[in-house]
């Protein structure tokens, strides 16, 4: 397979991308995967021996739905999405923490990080697929897996609102110190990414930068079913 996710990451604007994430602590790359890219994908969904694993997420009361995790070595395409994100990601998370007067922690190259991950002991592959069917939906969470991980996720929607189910928009909900939280509805189309913080964003305030909470889920599928790929870059315990 060519490059050509790497290379179309590499040759997004940058420069917007993080200025969005700096104001609004995410963003969406509309179509960064081409329907072909999507089915393909979805189609992986039923090879059982490309994940190490499969939750059924009502059991553990997580939502109603299931989700796989990739076992390593990681399908191109996939491999790809996390290696290209990675190093423009790490500048803004290196950012943000200088922006609160603290070191640049996250090494440029997605190797690297791993690296810390694996030192850690965390050494299991996290990227993963979700498949929710009418009535499904994904509780609200954070994907932290030890004591290393990265400040920022994408998840990429593998098929079509409108056409292959209705309902199920994604979900973030910011938790502000002492003040109530504000929820984002967002309408993914196929093949978008969107970019996200992990476990906190800083906000601008009147006396420097704050930091604010996030969590994330999706809401209920109203008929249909629905498919997406998270890529979550630290691995887990
Ligand atoms: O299905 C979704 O859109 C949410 C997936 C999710 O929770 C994740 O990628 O971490
Ligand atoms: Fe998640």
């Amino acid at each position: 397979m060519p490059n050509t996710v790497l290379q179309q990451i590499a040759s997004l604007d940058w420069q917007s991308l993080q200025s969005t994430l700096d104001e609004c602590g995410h963003v969406t790359i509309p179509a960064l995967l081409g329907m072909d890219e999507c089915r393909d994908l979805i189609d992986m969904y039923a090879n059982e021996s490309l994940f190490r694993s499969r939750i059924n997420m009502a059991r553990y009361r997580f939502g109603r739905g299931e989700y796989k995790y990739f076992q390593a070595p990681l399908p191109t395409l996939v491999q790809h999405l996390r290696m290209g994100f990675y190093p423009e990601l790490a500048k803004t998370a290196n950012r943000w923490l200088q922006q609160r007067g603290r070191d640049a922690l996250y090494p440029q190259t997605l190797p690297a990080f791993l690296e810390r991950c694996h030192q850690h002991g965390q050494n299991r592959s996290t990227p993963l697929m979700l498949q929710y069917e009418t009535g499904g939906y994904n509780c609200l969470h954070q994907d932290l897996y030890g004591e290393v991980f990265f400040p920022f996720q994408v998840v990429i929607l593998l098929n079509q609102c409108g056409t292959d189910y209705t309902g199920g928009e994604f979900l973030l909900v910011e938790q502000r110190p002492r003040a109530q939280s504000r929820g984002y509805a967002i309408a993914l189309q196929q093949g978008d990414a969107l970019i996200f913080p992990t476990q906190h964003r800083p906000v601008q305030g009147t006396k420097g930068y704050y930091q604010t909470t996030l969590r994330h889920g999706v809401s209920t599928i109203a008929s249909g079913k629905r498919y997406s790929l998270g890529i979550v870059f630290h691995d887990a315990q």
